[in-house]
């Protein structure tokens, strides 16, 4: 049985090492809040608010998910008594959305829970892998920054290696990436930058061999998208237009899609994640786990969910010294040769830094 007794909510800013840039947001300084659930026989779990500063990438952001966790959904889940975190989907159904709040609160859970039955919290989710594979994003900079940083990242040994795109620079660096990578296992993400207009454009990036072009059209979008996927060889994979395993299943069906990306804080939280994972089992789609600039406490469930049979695509699971100069978490986490091994210790199998937490916070909130 859980009963969260206490929550506290660790609001940090992080300067990344390299400003990140995609089509649509630009990212210096990472917010992010970090989840410490307590229940009544003293068990703790982490979770992380992935959402960004500013609403850029999807419509939350810090500032909403910190009212959300605070003024509803810690409240609801402190009045109640549960035995399995998919129960909390449940509890947040008169919630409207707001899915990496919830998904912070519910990845906490997922660990506290893992950690009560003395498994790992891939285990728990039904894991069936040791290690998984990694892959980087090389965020829009100039052309030869961005080469001499597949450059390095290959020679590390990463496994898949995702660029940002958009109508500006999209044929000119694939180009140049593809003559001095002919077989690098290459995908672009547009950040929908693209419309139906650009068809032709598209289409002319199919001689270039990508693993996948991930949301090219808009985010709400999956009727256009499965226009253009009935125009390209290249499969597209959604991002942004799969916020629940429903979405999925109509993307599924249009055919708007041949890849899915899936990201626990996109998608309201792990339990979702594993349905829209078990879905796309069913229906041969394979998945991949999506990353967020996230620290440690997110990048340590992501490698959890990875574990699970149907991702079978590297995803953007990298070293965590790829964004920060401390890891929060003991052993920091590292890719070796382009692997991450899946924790055997329980719950996220990384032991949480709290000092460096307390001594970095600009605020703890306790909610009780
Ligand atoms: O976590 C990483 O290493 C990078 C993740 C990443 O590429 C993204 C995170 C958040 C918003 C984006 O522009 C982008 C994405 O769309 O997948
Ligand atoms: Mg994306």
């Amino acid at each position: 049985m859980i009963k969260v007794e206490k929550v506290t909510l660790y609001h940090i800013t992080q300067r990344l090492k390299v400003p990140f840039t995609s089509s649509i947001g630009h990212v210096t300084d990472r917010d992010s809040i970090l989840v410490e659930v307590i229940d009544s026989d003293g068990v703790s779990g982490w979770g992380e608010v992935v959402a960004f500063s500013t609403p850029w990438y999807t419509e939350e952001t810090i500032s909403t998910c910190f009212h959300l966790l605070k003024d509803i959904l810690i409240p609801l889940v402190i009045s109640e008594t549960f035995e399995h975190p998919d129960e909390l989907q449940e509890i947040f159904k008169r919630i409207k959305r707001n899915q990496m709040a919830k998904a912070s609160l519910e990845g906490a859970i997922w660990d506290l829970y893992a950690k009560k039955k003395n498994v790992s919290l891939s285990t728990a989710l039904g894991g069936v892998r040791n290690e998984i594979e990694c892959g980087v994003v090389i965020g829009i900079s100039s052309f030869s920054n961005m080469i001499e940083q597949i450059t390095r990242y290959h020679e590390e040994g990463y496994k898949r290696f995702k660029i940002k795109i958009s109508p500006e620079q999209d044929m000119k660096i694939v180009e140049e990436i593809r003559k001095r990578f002919p077989d690098l296992p290459l995908m672009a993400d547009a950040n929908s930058s693209y419309t139906l207009n650009d068809v032709e454009r598209l289409k002319e990036l199919d001689q270039f061999g990508l693993m996948m072009i991930e949301q090219p059209l808009a985010a709400d979008d999956i009727v256009d998208h499965a226009k253009l996927q009935e125009n390209l060889s290249t499969p597209i994979c959604l991002d942004e237009s799969i916020i629940t395993s429903e979405d999925a299943r109509k993307a599924i069906e249009l055919g708007s899609c041949q890849v899915i990306n899936i990201k626990p804080g996109r998608v309201g939280g792990l339990t979702e994640s594993k349905k829209i994972h078990d879905l796309c089992l069913e229906h041969s789609i394979p998945v991949w786990c999506g990353g967020m600039l996230e620290t440690s406490i997110s990048r340590a469930h992501n490698i959890a969910l990875a574990s699970l049979a149907n991702f079978t695509i590297p995803g953007d699971i990298s070293s965590s010294s790829r964004y920060w100069e401390k890891d929060i978490v003991d052993p920091e986490i590292r890719s070796v040769s382009g692997k991450i091994s899946v924790p055997n210790e329980i719950g996220i199998g990384y032991k949480v830094k709290k000092d460096l937490l307390k001594s970095i916070a600009s605020s703890v909130t306790v909610l009780k």
